[in-house]
């Protein structure tokens, strides 16, 4: 057998080379598996763009490139109406923005639109996944399919309005529902898919109370929503419409979406959100019904696979540096200070590493991708001392999922299923304390927590323009006839995937990548293992 898990065979060691943790175990047993563990996590985490076939592929077989883009283009290719409904008829594009058809309540048998306009996104348009050609399996991040890292375009579908759409407005009901956690920039999401579905001339459009549990719970009524109700909404954090966690299954989801006559629906939410919407999408087909379920990543810790980013991270990142700077200034200002900032991270590192590059005031960052020590000659506490004896003061961050070997398993989920951590925060905190207590070193420890109000603000600039890419990108999926699809930023362009493509595992922080050698440039600091 000559697949991949064969071809690659030697793979130097990097001295400081991070231990992987716990999370990457699930990554280590995909098909593509290459010998250095390592590499596996280099080649599959995801940090930018890197995806595992699902197919092994013989590289022995000289075809092997062709068969590996055909095999990637059939993977991403966006499920359509068509496909259970195949005489389905398109007609043209109410979104014209040189007409701005159609403007009344009444929808004459056609839709004027300007035939010379040529702001549509043909089908066939494409973006390219994956940017830099690596020459070797040993540069920084690489992500290769060979041993030579044959270069291999791989293309996804570009988002926007299509000229042809599968939905007459008038015979459109819309619904919009926000699960999971709070993120900055649903509320700018959720005015942008309103204020789109109302340019394509829709009229019936709702909001699905608390997330998925709004499809099930009587005394939850759905929110009718218009251009005027969202005007200002992004202007505040949280929902308007409220999220939640657990909620009805599938089939009930289903089963409500028929009862309320619903054959749009705009989920925005991240893993989990985003493996229900598909499971309604599969259930529509199974039901033959035409209803179109587009997501919409939402996750502050950024792990949703394939995308620059998600909206809100960036907001994130911004809000973190104010606990950061505070956590600097105690600890600067105090005899032997040492700061303690938590963030969000359940188990991608992706706000703790930013935050850190972007603060430049961290000494030590701390993420769930990789193991540490707190004790020993080579652990974090050992670290906390020579830093106090050279600099001075310290300042930890450390993301929510790190260290979780280090702590008692609680075996406790959430409603959604999710594992609720210990508290390495105040874990990091305590044995801290305790350990410059017993050395008999002064030492000032303040621990800040600053979570749950960074998810609660209001999305920043830059994330607000991706949440109006995304919000209008989302509906003109649906009117293309798409479902089941996904939309996020790729390579700073837009593109549509196939929901299961995104979700396979977490994005994670790589730790061969780049931006973690910057961040260890940045703090300093060693492997503490
Ligand atoms: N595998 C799954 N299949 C179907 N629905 C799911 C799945 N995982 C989570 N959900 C539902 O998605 C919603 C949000 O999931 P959760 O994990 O809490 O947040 P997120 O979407 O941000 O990851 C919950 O209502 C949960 O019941
Ligand atoms: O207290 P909650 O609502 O469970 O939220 C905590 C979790 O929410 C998050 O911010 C994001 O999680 P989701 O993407 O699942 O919403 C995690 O970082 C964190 O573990
Ligand atoms: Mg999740």
């Amino acid at each position: 057998m000559g697949s991949i898990s064969h071809a690659i065979t030697t793979l130097p060691h990097c001295h400081h080379g991070p231990r992987l943790s716990h999370s990457n175990s699930l990554l280590i047993t995909s098909k593509v598996a290459y010998k250095h563990k390592s590499r596996v996590f280099a080649a599959l985490s995801s940090n930018n763009h890197s995806f595992t076939p699902t197919t092994d592929i013989d590289l022995n077989d000289p075809d092997w490139k062709t068969k590996f883009q055909k095999d990637f283009e059939a993977r991403f290719r966006l499920p359509h109406l068509t496909d259970i409904f195949p005489h389905a008829a398109p007609i043209p594009s109410t979104f014209c923005l040189k007409m701005r058809t159609p403007i009344d309540g009444d929808f004459p048998g056609h839709y004027s639109s300007d035939e010379e306009w040529h702001g549509y996104i043909n089908n066939n348009d494409r973006v390219l996944l994956k940017t830099i050609h690596y020459s070797s399996p040993t540069s920084a991040g690489a992500e290769c399919i060979d041993p030579d890292c044959t270069w291999v375009e791989q293309w996804v579908h570009r988002a926007g309005p299509r000229e042809k759409i599968y939905f007459r407005p008038e015979e459109v009901k819309a619904a919009i529902v926000t699960c999971g956690g709070l993120c900055p920039g649903l509320n700018d999401v959720i005015r942008q898919i309103v204020i789109t579905l109302e340019i394509y001339g829709v009229k019936k459009i709702v909001g699905i109370p608390f997330g998925y549990r709004g499809f099930s719970d009587k005394e939850l009524t759905e929110v009718p929503l218009s251009r005027k109700v969202v005007q200002n909404i992004h202007l505040s954090g949280g929902s308007l419409l409220g999220v939640s966690r657990g909620g009805p299954g599938v089939g009930d989801i289903v089963d409500s979406l028929e009862e309320r006559g619903i054959n749009m629906l705009f989920v925005l939410g991240g893993n989990g959100t985003h493996a229900g919407a598909n499971a309604i999408h599969n259930e529509c087909r199974k039901k033959q019904l035409k209803v179109s379920v587009i997501g919409v990543p939402k996750t502050i810790d950024n792990d949703i696979l394939l995308m620059d980013k998600t909206f809100g991270f960036d907001t994130a990142v911004e809000e973190a540096q104010r606990a950061i700077n505070s956590a600097y200034i105690e600890a600067h200002s105090a005899y032997h200070g040492i700061g303690i900032v938590k963030l969000m991270g359940r188990s991608s590192g992706f706000i703790a590493m930013q935050a850190t590059l972007s603060s430049g005031q961290v000494d030590i960052c701390l993420i769930p991708e990789l193991l540490f020590n707190l004790h020993g000659p080579h652990g974090v506490l050992s670290h906390l001392k020579y830093l106090l004896q050279t600099k001075g003061s310290a300042v930890v961050c450390v993301a929510e999922g790190a260290g979780q070997d280090l702590l008692q398993k609680t075996n406790i989920t959430d409603a959604s299923g999710n594992i609720v951590f210990g508290d390495i925060g105040v874990y990091i905190q305590q044995e801290t304390k305790k350990y410059f207590k017993e050395i008999g070193v002064h030492a000032d420890v303040k621990y800040i927590d600053p979570t749950y109000m960074i998810r609660a603000v209001r999305a920043n600039a830059s994330d607000g323009i991706l949440c109006t890419v995304l919000g209008q990108n989302a509906v003109h999926g649906a009117f293309a006839g798409y479902s089941g699809i996904t939309v996020g930023l790729c390579n700073t362009h837009y593109a549509y995937f196939p929901i299961p493509e995104v979700i396979s595992h977490p994005r994670l922080v790589d730790p061969n990548s780049r931006m973690w050698h910057r961040c260890l440039t940045s703090t300093g600091q060693p492997d503490f293992i």
